[in-house]
């Protein structure tokens, strides 16, 4: 991943169009190997909201302390703050399709999400898959992550449960979710999210960040700092 602080470094076209799917769905289920298939194939930026976190968390101050535990316990990040990090590393990275891996988590990250980037996902790829081969998964897959362990992804298959149910339904209701059967081998996954990228329909509604009103712009100034953000319109 792009240096977050590095920020936005004008190699994103002003004008360009930014295009966004979230991948969710329980730990273990295979977002992440799903998302280096898709990257592979179809160019996208892979941000996962778990990595921006876990890359936080290493930083010597207090937040990055506080990201420990929470993750350490299984609990949720401040949306403020995954989203801020989120949209960082978007502004960094010179494409303009993304896939956001692990969010929104729950309702309050969708809103502050919607709040401060406010670019409607093209749709949101639910990854099912049943919560014995879940914890089989994590439990094999020696990450070396300390949240990978048996109470603690007990405590993540509630919040998945509780929490990202209602983020769900939302999307549901909005004709944007796109459910896979995430239970077979990576590569038979992979035939049913391919159809549905290659479906993706392109006329759908994209805005750029610099398309975004000059309040929002201000507001993304703040949070993120250190970029510049251009206006495409001339
Ligand atoms: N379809 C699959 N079948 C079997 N194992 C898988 C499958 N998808 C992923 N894995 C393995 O399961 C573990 C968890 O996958 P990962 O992509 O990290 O899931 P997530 O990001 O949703 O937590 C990894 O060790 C991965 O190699
Ligand atoms: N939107 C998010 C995503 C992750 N997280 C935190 O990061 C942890 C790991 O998320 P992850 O997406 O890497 O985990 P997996 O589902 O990939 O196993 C979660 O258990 C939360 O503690 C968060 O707080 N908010
Ligand atoms: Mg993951």
């Amino acid at each position: 991943m792009a240096d977050a602080n590095k920020g936005y470094d004008g190699s994103m076209p002003p004008g360009k169009k930014l295009k966004i799917v979230f991948v969710i769905g329980g730990p273990g289920s295979g977002k992440g190997t799903q998302c280096s298939k898709i990257v592979n194939q179809f160019g996208f930026t892979h941000l996962s909201a778990g990595d921006l976190l876990r890359q936080e968390a290493k930083s010597n101050t207090e937040q990055g302390t506080m990201i420990k535990n929470l993750m350490h316990e299984g609990k949720l990040v401040s949306s403020e703050i995954i989203v801020r990090l989120l949209l960082k590393a978007i502004l960094a990275s010179g494409n303009d399709k993304f896939l956001i891996d692990g969010f929104p988590r729950h309702e309050e990250n969708r809103r502050a999400y919607e709040k401060i980037v406010n670019i409607d996902p093209e749709f949101v790829l639910l990854i099912d898959c049943s919560r014995e081969e879940m914890e089989r998964r994590i439990l094999h897959r020696n990450q070396g992550r300390d949240d990978d362990n048996v109470d603690t992804i007990r405590r993540r298959f509630e919040v998945f449960q509780e929490s990202t149910l209602p983020v769900i339904q939302h999307y549901e209701k909005m004709g944007k979710l796109r459910r896979v059967d995430g239970n077979r081998q990576p590569d038979m996954v992979f035939e049913d999210v391919k159809a549905i990228f290659a479906q993706m329909n392109t006329q759908g509604r994209n805005v750029t960040i610099a398309q975004t009103n000059p309040f929002k712009r201000w507001f993304l100034h703040l949070c993120c700092g250190c970029f510049d953000v251009q206006d495409g319109r001339n």
